[in-house]
C-alpha cells in the first residue's frame, strides 16, 4: 500500500522499500512495506558532517518517519566508513554569526525529535561515530555496530565541553560512572570496547546485518501496544528533553559564548588543520 508521496521503488532483503518524500538531497527515508520499519540514511560527502544542511534535512526526516505511522526508524549512513564525523566544525570556525544560531537550533531540533521520537529508534552504526556522531547514536534506543570502528564523544581533546543534553543521551546508555570517565577523558571506543561496555548492544558484520538486527530489535515491539510503549518512553525520557526545552535560549547563548572564546576558535582552527594534514598525508 503506498502511504507517501512515492518516488522509487527499490527491492531491500525483507520486502519492497518505498523511497518517501525525500526531497531534500542530503538524507532519504525508505519504508519497507513489509515490515513498516522506516530506514533513514545520512548522505552528505565526504563524512557527514552535521552542517545546517544536513540537521535540517534530519529533522525533516524524522518529522516524516513520525508522520507515516513507520513501525521504527533505523539510522544509518550511505558512507561505508563514516557513520558521521560529528558537527561540521567548520559551522563552528570563525562562524556567520545568524547562521551559527540556525545551526545549534536546528541541532537541539535534531537531538529534541530524535530522543523523542514515539517510534522505536536504533542506529545501525556502519563507521566511525565521534562527537555529534555518537550523540545520534546515543538518542537511539538500540545500536549496532560494524567491527573496526570508533565511536565516542571526544570533545574535551578538542578543547570544547559537550552540552548537558549531549551528556544525557550518554547517560541514557552507560553507567554513570563509565560515562564520567569516558565524557572526561574524551574517550573515542573501538567496537569491540564500545560493545563490552555497553556503549553499543551488538556488533555485525556487514550493513545489511546490522540493519536487520536493528529491525529485528524494532520487531521486538510487535506485540505490545504501540500507545503504551511510546508514553513509557516518553516519560522515561521525559526530564531530559523538558530541561533542553526549558533552557533552550540559554543553552544558545552559552554555545555562542563558548564557542566565539578566542582560545575556542584556536583550537579549532588548529584542529581542522590538523584533519586536513592528516587527509593530505
Ligand atoms: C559549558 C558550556 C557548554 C556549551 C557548549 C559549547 C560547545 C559545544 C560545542 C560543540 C560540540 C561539538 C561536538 C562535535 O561533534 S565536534 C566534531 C568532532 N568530530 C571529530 O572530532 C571528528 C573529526 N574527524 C575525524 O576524526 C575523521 O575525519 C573521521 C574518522 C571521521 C574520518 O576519517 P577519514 O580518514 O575517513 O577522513 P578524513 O581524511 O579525516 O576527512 C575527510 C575530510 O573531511 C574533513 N572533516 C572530517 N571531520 C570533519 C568535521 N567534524 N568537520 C569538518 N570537516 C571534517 C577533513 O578535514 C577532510 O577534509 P579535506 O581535507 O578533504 O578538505
Amino acid at each position: 500500500m503506498m502511504r507517501s508521496k512515492v518516488l522509487s521503488l527499490v527491492p531491500r532483503a525483507t520486502g519492497v522499500c518505498r523511497h518517501m518524500s525525500t526531497a531534500t538531497k542530503l538524507t532519504t527515508v525508505a519504508v519497507d512495506d513489509k515490515t513498516g520499519i522506516a530506514t533513514l540514511t545520512m548522505n552528505r560527502p565526504p563524512v557527514n558532517g552535521l552542517n545546517l544542511d544536513l540537521l535540517r534535512d534530519l529533522n525533516q526526516s524524522i518529522g516524516e518517519v513520525e508522520g507515516n505511522k513507520s513501525r521504527g526508524l533505523i539510522l544509518t549512513s550511505s558512507n561505508p566508513t563514516i557513520f558521521s564525523a560529528g558537527l561540521d566544525i567548520l559551522e563552528m570556525y570563525k562562524p556567520d554569526k545568524d547562521r551559527i544560531r540556525e545551526f545549534w537550533t536546528a541541532l537541539q531540533d535534531v537531538w529534541l525529535a530524535l530522543y523523542g521520537s514515539s517510534v522505536p529508534t536504533a542506529a545501525a552504526i556502519n563507521g566511525h561515530s565521534p562527537a555529534g556522531g555518537c550523540l545520534l547514536a546515543t538518542s537511539c534506543e538500540y545500536r549496532v555496530m560494524l567491527p573496526k570502528f570508533t565511536i565516542g564523544l571526544n570533545e574535551t581533546k578538542l578543547g570544547i565541553v559537550a552540552p548537558k543534553w549531549f551528556m544525557s543521551s550518554f547517560l541514557s546508555v552507560l553507567p554513570r560512572r563509565e560515562a564520567e570517565r569516558a565524557l572526561n577523558q574524551g574517550r573515542m571506543f573501538t567496537t569491540e570496547e564500545a560493545l563490552s561496555i555497553g556503549l553499543i548492544d551488538e556488533v555485525a558484520i556487514s550493513k545489511e546485518q546490522a540493519l536487520d538486527k536493528c529491525a529485528q530489535f524494532i520487531g521486538t515491539f510487535a506485540k505490545v501496544n504501540p500507545l503504551a510503549r511510546s508514553l513509557t518512553k516518553q516519560q522515561l525520557r521525559a526530564v531530559e528533553l523538558q530541561q533542553l526545552e526549558n533552557e533552550r535560549a540559554q543553552d544558545l547563548e552559552r554555545f555562542l559564548f563558548f564557542v566565539n572564546q578566542p582560545s575556542v576558535q584556536k583550537g579549532l582552527g588548529i584542529y581542522l588543520e590538523s584533519l586536513k594534514k592528516k587527509a593530505k598525508n
